[in-house]
């Protein structure tokens, strides 16, 4: 470990986002209701520009007015290259009561556009007296984004977590598809006249993920398209997972289940790490760094992975 202590991730459950328009609030108890970890209630993409200033009076009230249980409640506010944003954060901050948790800033390109949203965040918080202080969270989706991810991850103590914005991402890259997130039909590798799929996504992930993992942010992968594909979406939540993130957005109900069972570690995982623990501290007891467990070598590193997969189970309850 580096001189300076890699900073533990927020505390929470994140393993499903569920996403919702605020133009349509009749969804709104239907998200409460569900059982997705965070709750993300739109005002950018999902909303057409006619329908923005409604949009923001329907979440303003559904803050207040809906029983959103213990969800981390976010709002995903429009970017800082249109006109709607501040006024998104002066209403929220001013308006909305106390039970506001989060606001999600989309297509960030550096760590100033955190600071500018931080700075405002922070004057109406303290003009106003509100109590509970506003967490951020960030879309990584252009390639400015990504190109800077290290320091937006760096960019505030507000930051709580970042995602993955797979569909942005593709536009800003360039990249030949119209698929959001999962396999795409020309990324492959050709061996012996047999194709071999890649995942184009992979690099970005993992830039995400080091670059949280470093300042103590929960990485998160976005929206995965096609809402019919449930083994689709269980593979790309499978590889996300593998790779550190804590959880994927819900573009649809039925993605929340399969979110939640992919990011929760299975019985068979939670009870083999607990053994790991306990092998490792009977190894201690007598003197050693290493042990064997069912035929593999353990050792102090394995004291760490077990405690990931343990620390999770316990949020879970499990
Ligand atoms: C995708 C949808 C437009 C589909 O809506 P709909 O046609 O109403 O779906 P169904 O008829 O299949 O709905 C079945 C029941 O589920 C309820 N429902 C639908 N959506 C939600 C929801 N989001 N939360 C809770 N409940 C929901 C329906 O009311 C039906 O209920 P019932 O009649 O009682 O059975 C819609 O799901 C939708 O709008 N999804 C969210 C879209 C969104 O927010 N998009 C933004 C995030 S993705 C993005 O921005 C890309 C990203 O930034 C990037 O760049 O990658
Ligand atoms: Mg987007």
């Amino acid at each position: 470990m580096s001189f300076r202590p890699q900073p533990p991730a927020p505390a929470r459950l994140n393993r499903c986002q569920l996403f919702g328009p605020g133009s349509r609030a009749a969804l709104f108890e239907k998200m409460a209701g569900s059982a997705a970890d965070v709750i993300n209630l739109d005002l950018e993409d999902s909303v057409a520009p006619d329908d923005k200033e409604q949009a923001r009076r329907n979440i303003i009230q559904a803050i207040g007015d809906i029983d959103w249980g213990g969800k981390t409640l976010s709002v995903r506010i429009n970017g800082l290259d249109t006109p709607w944003w501040y006024r998104d954060v002066v209403d929220l901050l001013e308006q909305a009561g106390e039970r506001l948790d989060q606001i999600m800033i989309p297509k960030v390109g550096n760590a100033a556009d955190i600071y500018a949203v931080d700075a405002l965040v922070s004057a109406i918080e303290a003009a106003k007296g509100r109590q509970k202080r506003i967490g951020l969270e960030v879309i990584i989706e252009s390639a400015a984004g990504i190109a800077h991810v290290e320091e937006i991850a760096a960019s505030s103590p507000r930051l709580q977590a970042m995602s993955l914005g797979a569909a942005d991402f593709a536009a800003s890259m360039g990249m030949a598809t119209t698929g959001i997130g999962g396999t795409q039909e020309s990324y492959y590798m050709l061996h012996e006249g047999a194709k071999y799929w890649s995942d184009p996504w992979h690099w970005a992930q993992t830039a995400i993920v080091a670059a949280c993992r470093t300042h103590g942010v929960l990485p998160v992968d976005g929206p995965f398209g096609d809402f019919s594909d449930d083994e689709g979406f269980r593979a790309q939540a499978r590889r996300s997972a593998t790779l550190g993130m804590v959880g994927k957005w819900a573009i649809h109900p039925k993605q929340v289940a399969l979110a939640n069972e992919v990011f929760s570690p299975s019985e068979k995982a939670v009870t083999e790490a607990r053994e790991i623990l306990a092998a490792m501290e009977e190894a201690k007891r007598t003197g050693a760094g290493a042990t064997v467990y069912k035929g593999r070598l353990v050792d102090i590193a394995s004291i760490r992975q077990a405690e990931v997969i343990v620390r999770q189970a316990e949020l879970i309850g499990a």
